[in-house]
């Protein structure tokens, strides 16, 4: 049976300034354009992984797992979803909270900074995740993330261990985790701050990344992925350890590539690519997303990242 991708995270409305620079605080900017998008790093994971997935015989369907609001901003949500070719049985609107809403500031480098009322979000159960993994067959690879609640994040992970399933969690925003559930990770892909927070090594060098890759293999993690921005990502799998470099591009805005680069991941490990295939495919596509506004807006199609020159490394 043809492998499924199932992502279970958070949807939000994102309302983007791209101004010159971002405020400190106290201060006000005046000036900058305004735009807004549909967000979330589960719903940007999730239409990254379709868009990448799309026209690949091999692969079932991607599944997205989430709450909306009753407003607005949740029907253009699912419209969006839906118009993406998403399977969204199991995004389930929300009567009691609103949708889920980000502010973000861009600066003039691509830079950018964020909050987010989660809303609606912070009610995705352990009962909408149980009744959706059931519906997945075992060889589905789960990807989530941690705008959505905890307890329920742990619930899903062990589940879909238990089931046989592969899971990816990208730890974002970073927070301290269960060390149990570690050992329940096929894959973790934090950025060089999650793996400080995971670790308490900074990530600054080839040196400092292998520390921090031993510290969540010995933890329990089989595959560790610490991505780094322009200079790409550090696989790690217990015996090898390398870098990936992403492509050069000029970034105009990096809000989600690490959203892209993780359903990127997780649509190539449902296709069976090796990891250092797979983290290399994430790579192209991440540095693609970087170079256009916007969170789903950016994610590429399949034909613009298996048509991507490879980088050097
Ligand atoms: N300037 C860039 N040029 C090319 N590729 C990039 C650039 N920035 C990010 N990427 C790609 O995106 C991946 C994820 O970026 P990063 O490590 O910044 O994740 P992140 O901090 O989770 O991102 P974000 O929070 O902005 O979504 C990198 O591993 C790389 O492949």
């Amino acid at each position: 049976m043809p492998a499924s991708v199932c992502v279970i995270g958070s949807s939000n409305t994102d309302m983007v300034i791209k101004a010159d620079k971002l405020p400190a605080p106290g201060e006000t900017i005046i000036g900058g354009t305004f735009l807004m998008n549909a967000g979330g790093k589960g719903a940007n994971q999730a239409v990254a992984a379709v868009r990448l997935a799309a026209s690949e015989p091999d692969l079932a369907s991607v599944t997205f797992v989430a709450n909306v609001g009753n407003d607005v901003f949740g029907q253009q949500a699912r419209q969006q979803f839906d118009q993406e070719g998403l399977r969204t049985d199991f995004v389930t609107t929300d009567n009691q909270e609103p949708s889920g809403v980000a502010l973000i500031g861009v600066d003039s480098r691509g830079e950018n900074s964020i909050m987010v009322a989660s809303g609606a979000n912070a009610r995705l159960s352990q009962t909408q995740v149980a009744t959706a993994l059931a519906t997945q067959p075992d060889s589905t690879v789960v990807l989530l993330q941690l705008e959505t609640p905890l307890p329920t994040v742990d619930y899903a992970i062990r589940q879909a261990h238990v089931r046989g399933m592969r899971v990816i969690l990208n730890p974002a925003p970073a927070q301290p985790l269960n060390p149990s559930l570690l050992t329940c990770l096929h894959v973790i892909t934090p950025n060089e701050s999650e793996a400080e927070l995971l670790t308490g090594i900074r990530v600054t060098d080839e040196t400092t990344a292998w520390q921090a890759a031993q510290h969540l293999h010995e933890a329990g993690v089989p595959n560790v992925v610490i991505t780094l921005g322009s200079k790409g990502a550090y696989l790690s799998t217990e015996g090898e350890s390398t870098f990936v470099s992403a492509p050069p591009v000029t970034a105009v805005d990096t809000t989600a590539a690490g959203d892209c680069f993780n359903g990127a991941l997780a649509v190539a490990l449902a296709e069976s690519l090796p990891l250092l295939e797979a983290v290399t495919f994430a790579c192209k596509a991440a540095s693609i997303s970087v170079t256009r506004m916007g969170a789903q807006a950016s994610m590429p199609r399949r034909y613009e990242v298996d048509t991507l020159p490879l980088a050097s490394a």
